[in-house]
């Protein structure tokens, strides 16, 4: 992994600790120096977070022990095995070498009484909720940060009272006292957040009696729903290793600095299969079919056209941030629907994409359900508001590679880095080795 040119260490991290994300290796506010050369090098995608929390569950659930190979290590991750540890599960850790053993319970949930913490990781808070109710007499304590106790769970928790689950709250903080799932028809919404249903489908095969779920409402990004239906028929054949794609959330931002900066970059870990587990791919097929990016397996260039993209990202909504944030530099409207339950995740996302593109000088329009981005010509000396949110700071770092006044001088800058912990906490190192490999 390339080292940082340009922000200092800070205070280490204390063995077994989850770091909240304004704890880490990164400065208060980073001025992202731009690059005066298309990008040209290698990144190496970390292990994409919703297949690698997924796998840890699934692995608990299953009746051996399994080997996670390329998993991510990060604050939503650590958060998850921290969860699973005080629950009672073995789980050993390798950083260095990207694995992940765990030995799985067969169902059983060995602790009954344990608290639970989920910072903002959605997929830790959901999927755990569900996971702990396969406990025919448990007690169990969740919170979240700040961000989470607005984040949609009320739907699942009551579909798992439905079960016989006693929740104390319909939002964190809250206790579950559990009682098996007995299985039958549960009712869901799940048009906050697919990840409601994902964590029933995981732990459906564990109830007494077959458990279905019927579901209310339309479903929003349901690549995660088939991820998680092929994960749950992958680990059915109880795997003694499990090898874990490499983020294509991640990968988006490799795709927008290869526009930005008119380069190329080696994707690593990235898998371009029809077959791949992430739905959020999609982006790469999305930016080639409009003329943005040509891709030839894992190395993405600039295209020739730079005209503003028009697409629902309903099912890919997390690159969203990855295409807006770049949209001031395309000839031409973008415009990105399909949004709306991306104002309940770690921040209200479509609100703070305006709020800061408005700062940066661009006309647009906010709907409850899209964003319009008009380019303007790009404001300098803008510090961007991040809101704990790990896609503002990724998706702007990237707009600040742009040279804007070709004087290779920073002229953006991105306050709470450091939240990109909560997914890709190498994220402005390697832009900084690909910056210093490029010029
Ligand atoms: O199941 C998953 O791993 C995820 C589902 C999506 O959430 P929503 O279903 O809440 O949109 C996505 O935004 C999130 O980053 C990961
Ligand atoms: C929405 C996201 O995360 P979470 O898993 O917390 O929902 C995200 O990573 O963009």
């Amino acid at each position: 992994m390339v080292r940082s040119a340009g922000h200092p260490r800070a205070r280490p991290r204390l063995p077994g600790t989850i770091p909240p994300h304004s704890v880490s290796t990164y400065p208060e506010k980073l001025p992202i120096p731009p690059f005066t050369r298309p990008v040209r090098g290698s990144a190496t995608l970390p292990g994409s977070k919703s297949i690698t929390n997924r796998a840890l569950i699934l692995a608990a659930l299953g009746r051996e022990t399994v080997t996670l190979r390329g998993a991510l290590f990060s604050r939503d991750t650590r958060i998850m095995v921290a969860a699973l540890r005080q629950l009672g599960f073995a789980v050993a850790t390798d950083e260095s070498a990207l694995t992940i053993r765990i030995e799985g319970r067969g169902g059983e949930i060995p602790v009954r009484e344990a608290k639970i913490e989920v910072g903002n990781a959605g997929t830790a808070a959901r999927f755990l909720t569900a996971f702990v109710c396969l406990r025919p007499d448990g007690v169990y304590h969740f919170d979240g940060d700040e961000a989470m106790r607005r984040r949609p769970i009320g739907a699942l928790l009551e579909a798992l009272e439905a079960q016989g689950a006693r929740a104390s709250a319909r939002s964190f903080p809250f206790t579950l006292r559990t009682a098996g799932l007995p299985g039958g028809t549960v009712l869901l919404d799940a048009s906050e957040s697919s990840q409601l249903l994902s964590a029933l489908l995981m732990v459906a095969p564990h109830a007494k009696s077959p458990l279905t779920v019927s579901l209310k409402g339309e479903t929003v990004s349901k690549p995660f729903v088939t991820m998680t239906e092929r994960m749950v028929a992958q680990f059915a054949a109880s795997p003694a290793d499990y090898a874990i794609e490499g983020d294509a959330t991640a990968a988006s931002y490799f795709a927008a600095l290869a526009i930005v900066t008119e380069g190329s970059v080696e994707v690593n870990g990235l898998n371009p299969a029809p077959d791949a587990l992430q739905g959020d791919i999609e982006f790469y097929r999305l930016l080639t079919a409009r003329g943005l990016i040509r891709c030839n397996g894992r190395h993405v260039s600039h295209a020739p056209a730079r005209h503003g993209v028009i697409a629902n990202f309903n099912d890919f909504s997390d690159t969203f941030l990855s295409l807006a944030a770049i949209a001031p530099l395309l000839d031409g409207p973008t415009k990105i629907a399909g949004i709306a339950h991306t104002r309940k995740q770690e921040t209200d996302r479509v609100a703070g994409m305006a709020r800061e593109l408005t700062k940066l000088g661009q006309h647009v329009v906010e709907t409850e359900d899209s964003l319009e981005i008009h380019p303007r010509p790009l404001v300098p000396g803008v510090e961007i508001e991040t809101y704990h949110d790990h896609r503002f700071a990724m998706s702007f770092g990237i707009l600040g590679c742009h040279d804007l006044r070709g004087d290779g001088q920073p002229w953006l800058t991105i306050k709470d880095p450091a939240c990109c912990t909560k997914t890709f906490p190498a994220f402005f190192d390697l832009l900084a080795g690909l910056r210093a490999g490029s010029h």
